[in-house]
């Protein structure tokens, strides 16, 4: 027995090594890339690829159950082999190690043969870099001198009126010259110029865009956001808000080079910004065009040598400058023109308000009656933080739970007096068998008084409202209920289910990642596809994957019951960006926001209620 487990392991190590050889001498003649005896940060990752249907995601996922971190993974069009760049040899080695010969990658079950390489294939045609930049976007290297750099930085790091304090930006400082950029509402307050503008160091710079200035209706900036970046912070995609600024926007790279990512619709393009060059965002790349930075400590950029190679980040500062636009915008880029895209005709308002009663009647109501007592069972323990609010409020204090479910918050301050309220009949009466004070109603029409209570809370309930306008409707209605100087927590599930690297508990709950990963793997994908298949007739919104980042705003999440039958079904939701509930928040009347927060993959926000004197 034991000779032939030693036998069969053999005959599996010499299939392995002549698969790989024989992979090899196709990457070889394919794209010029020799192995490498030696381990390098590179690893060719064989017969698996594109042509296998695989996916970039399903790749990383095998690759993190090593432990070993990749920062992108190459594959070619039509090619059955990828490969990977990896954040250090080290990595390299827990990948190649947990994988080589072991990993079977997509539905085919593919076995991965690992090799190190020396280096990268010259980059494929259609790769990100090669593309044309967007219409309008200029970059002049070397736009200011070191000793300039030097003397920028020190003039803007005297004055400016920095956005830390209001705790909405996680990732980054953020300092203001000119007026203002307030994030609650991306827009500036023209009729409040902050006491600093822009520093007169930045003087150097208008007379060196007069090659350009001739194409713009120029005149020098009055507005200057100043960014500072540790590695592994960024940005997330945006386009810089068309009603507040006009045409061009500059922006002056100092003390690292970073990658920037453009992209309109499914068009991406990265963008390599130098250290001290100038990027110009004009026309096409200002106002139909994204920009953004996504949050790594290493870029993949182009090498010298016509591959791809890493470059680390430092510590960058960009500095923004900007035109304030006085009145609406009129560009002729209608996609992302806040100003334009207000006029959404009536019957479409109309109709997409019907369809969202339909899509939260079937896919939440139905839903949450049918798993009530499962569902409470697996909602127990309060947040912490939810607690701190609830501990925050004078004894005897009125608050209200909206969308309280199995009551679980109504208990955890004794000395308040917690009333909750949930469309669910199936778990207002697990509250009620504890002896909870609760009632029936939707959370857009909560049958109490207005101006009464002190404090609101509701968590994970607004984004199951399938709309823009029912998820500020139903903030609105709390701000209604509110005290004046009374205050509502809310809580909404995030689309980044990721901070600063670390995985939300929802994440991290993967079982994949265990030993068993293949099979349940497999069976999960098997699901996953059926469920779409049933769903692909009526209803037009993606089953998201459990346990697993979101790829859409708008999903219908799985809920599996313990029963016999293990029946599925799917709840929807409306998933948040960052940014986005501190947006709706700004938008409700009668309100101030207090703090928002990321919280175990929820966006979190506290508001007041302003007393109508102050307003
Ligand atoms: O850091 C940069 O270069 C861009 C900053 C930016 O896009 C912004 O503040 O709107
Ligand atoms: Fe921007």
């Amino acid at each position: 027995m034991h000779v032939e487990e030693t036998q069969q392991k053999v005959n599996k190590a010499k299939k392995a090594d002549k698969k790989q050889r024989r992979c090899l001498a196709i990457i070889k003649s394919d794209c010029e890339v020799s192995p490498s005896a030696e381990p390098t940060p590179y690893l060719a990752v064989l017969n698996v690829g594109l042509s296998n249907g695989l996916t970039e995601e399903c790749l990383l996922t095998e690759a993190a159950a090593t432990g070993g971190k990749v920062i992108q993974v190459v594959m070619l069009p039509g090619k059955s082999y990828c490969f990977f760049i990896c954040a250090s040899l080290e990595d390299s080695q827990l990948i190649y190690e947990g994988m080589h010969n072991i990993s079977t990658i997509g539905q085919q079950g593919a076995v991965a043969y690992l090799s190190y390489i020396r280096q990268l294939p010259a980059l494929a045609g259609k790769s990100e870099w090669n593309k044309p930049l967007p219409r309008g976007l200029h970059i002049i290297a070397d736009f200011v001198t070191e000793e300039e750099e030097s003397t920028l930085l020190r003039a803007i790091g005297e004055d400016g009126r920095t956005s830390e304090g209001t705790g909405s930006l996680k990732h980054r400082n953020v300092k203001h010259f000119g007026f203002e950029f307030l994030y609650g509402t991306n827009n500036v307050d023209p009729s409040k110029p902050l006491e600093q503008s822009i520093p007169s160091a930045c003087d150097i710079l208008w007379p060196r865009l007069n090659s350009f200035a001739s194409t713009w209706d120029w005149s020098s900036p009055d507005q200057l956001t100043v960014n500072e970046y540790e590695p592994g912070h960024g940005i997330p995609p945006h386009v810089d808000t068309h009603s507040a600024f006009l045409d061009p926007i500059l922006s002056l790279s100092l003390q690292s080079d970073v990658v920037m990512d453009f992209r309109r619709g499914d068009d991406q393009v990265q963008v390599r910004l130098p250290r001290r060059s100038l990027l110009i965002m004009s026309g096409e790349a200002r106002y139909d065009w994204t920009h953004g930075i996504r949050p790594k400590h290493i870029d993949v950029v182009p090498s010298a040598s016509g591959g791809l190679t890493t470059q680390a980040r430092g510590k960058r500062t960009s500095l923004t400058f900007r035109r304030l636009r006085k009145g609406p915008c009129d560009c002729s880029y209608p996609a992302l023109c806040d100003t334009q895209q207000t006029k959404v005709p009536q019957e479409l308002h109309a109709s997409l308000a019907a369809q969202a009663i339909t899509l939260e009647q079937q896919n939440v109501h139905e839903v949450y009656d049918k798993i009530a007592d499962h569902f409470s069972e697996t909602r127990h323990t309060p947040w912490p933080q939810v607690s701190e609010f609830l501990d925050s409020f004078e004894p005897q204090s009125v608050v209200l739970d909206i969308g309280c479910g199995n009551g679980k918050y109504l208990s955890c301050n004794p000395l308040l007096l917690s009333v909750g309220c949930d469309r669910a009949q199936g778990l207002l009466a697990v509250g009620r068998r504890k002896g909870q004070n609760v009632f029936r109603c939707d959370c857009l029409v909560v049958p109490v008084r207005s101006s009464s209570i002190d404090g609101c809370i509701s968590i994970a309930v607004i984004h199951h409202l399938a709309t823009k306008e029912r998820r500020l409707a139903a903030l609105q209605e709390m701000a209604r209920v509110l005290r004046p100087g009374g205050r509502a927590l809310v809580y909404v599930w995030a689309k980044d289910q990721r901070k600063n690297d670390k995985k939300s508990t929802y994440l991290r709950q993967n079982k994949a990642v265990n030993k068993e990963r293949t099979t349940e793997q497999q069976q999960r994908q098997k699901q996953h596809q059926e469920l779409e298949q049933q769903l692909s007739n009526n209803n037009p919104l993606p089953v998201h994957t459990n346990r697993t980042e979101f790829q859409q705003q708008d999903v219908l999440v799985p809920w599996k019951t313990k029963d016999e039958q293990k029946t599925t079904y799917l709840r929807y939701y409306h998933v948040f960006e960052e940014q986005e509930l501190e947006n709706l928040v700004s938008q409700v009347h009668e309100v101030q926001l207090i703090k928002s927060y990321y919280d175990q993959g929820n966006h979190c926000a506290i508001f007041e209620k302003i007393s109508k004197n102050s307003l």
